[in-house]
């Protein structure tokens, strides 16, 4: 066991019964997240992105039965845990964040309750101290005038700096570990830029450890250190940042890449959006998920999940072509 390793998940399978049907989220994840990393997990929805975490923080309901061959943070095993020691975990050592802060916030109360509140829950310290380490925290987070902010409402915040709030609130207890769940999709452009450089200044100067959960890669590139791209409820591949964006190899990521919206002219037209649906996990295809929508696709694909293909240390892909074989595809179909 690495001794800087923060988070590990080995062969995760998540599976919840509803309606009399069993719907199979997450079928086999592996992923860690060592000291100092930013690990974007990235796919379109219902990939199983969200369920994955959920999945390790515990927030799931009782319809959902999460087994796992490893499952620890901070070298504590999560599998043997308590519902007692993991809500202890939750907020000291891992804290989750959310797309729509709006629900997380009661609109009733102050900015400054919401974080004495959290400060409190956690920490032994007195309203007067929770108070100005709650500022502390709010100006760390870059709100402006962070002590008179604390007597305001949620909806006097915007939606930047709501979201601002929802992660100085899961900073309060110093978490090695941060998941933003979609933290900018419901912000303008300009704002979402402002928040992943938050975050991107609380990983190098805080040492906040991150998982960036989103369904659009163009948000990762700046931000994120590995990139784990999920589908159909598997990884399908795994790499650096400069590895997935450079060399993709599988059919999937590739086609995600050419999705990114082209922003640079201010435009927001998806470039090539990917053709089909994703997959029901309700009864998933016995082969490779991404078979009904994939150019490359033979009957081969639909015998069963390919494993994955190294191509580095910390590069693999579940393909049952190789990337040359792939890239010779490509070259093929462009030609014709
Ligand atoms: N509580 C639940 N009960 C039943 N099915 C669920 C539950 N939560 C999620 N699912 C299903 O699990 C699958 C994976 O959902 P998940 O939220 O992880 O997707 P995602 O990749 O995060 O996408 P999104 O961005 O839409 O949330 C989906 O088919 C979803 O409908």
């Amino acid at each position: 066991m690495k001794e800087n390793r923060v988070l590990t998940i080995d062969n995760l399978t998540t599976t919840f019964e509803s309606h009399k049907q069993k719907i199979q989220a997450v079928r086999g994840v592996s992923l860690h997240v060592d000291e100092g990393d930013i690990l974007a997990i990235v796919g379109e929805s219902g990939s199983g992105k969200s369920v994955t975490m959920k999945s390790v923080m515990g927030l799931l309901g009782e319809n959902a039965d999460v087994q796992a061959d490893h499952l620890e943070l901070l070298q504590k095993d999560l599998l043997s845990m308590s519902e007692k020691e993991k809500r202890k975990m939750r907020g000291k050592d891992m804290a989750m964040i959310f797309q729509d802060p709006m629900t997380a916030l009661n609109p009733l109360k102050k900015i400054g309750y919401h974080m004495i509140e959290v400060l409190r829950r956690h920490q032994n310290l007195s309203k007067a101290e929770a108070r100005k380490v709650a500022i502390d925290m709010l100006g760390k987070v870059g709100i402006p005038s962070a002590e008179s902010r604390m007597d305001q409402y949620p909806h006097e915040f915007s939606g930047g700096m709501r979201q601002r709030v929802m992660i100085a609130m899961a900073l309060c207890c110093q978490p090695r570990l941060l998941i933003a769940d979609e933290p900018t999709t419901a912000l303008d452009v300009t704002i979402q830029a402002q928040i992943l450089q938050l975050l991107k200044q609380l990983n190098e100067n805080e040492q906040m450890n991150i998982i960036l959960i989103t369904h659009d890669l163009g948000v990762v590139a700046s931000l994120a250190k590995r990139i784990e791209v999920m589908y159909g409820g598997l990884i399908m591949e795994e790499g650096t940042t400069e590895e997935i964006f450079e060399h993709p190899t599988h059919p999937y990521t590739r086609a995600l890449l050419h999705a990114i919206p082209k922003c640079e002219s201010g435009c927001r037209e998806r470039l090539e959006p990917i053709p089909g649906m994703a997959p029901s996990l309700a009864n998933p295809p016995a082969g490779c998920p991404f078979v009904t929508r994939c150019r490359f696709a033979c009957e081969e694909c639909k015998k069963g999940i390919p494993s994955m293909r190294a191509y580095s240390d910390t590069q693999s892909s579940r393909c049952i072509f190789t990337k040359e074989e792939l890239d010779e595809k490509e070259k093929k179909e462009e030609e014709k």
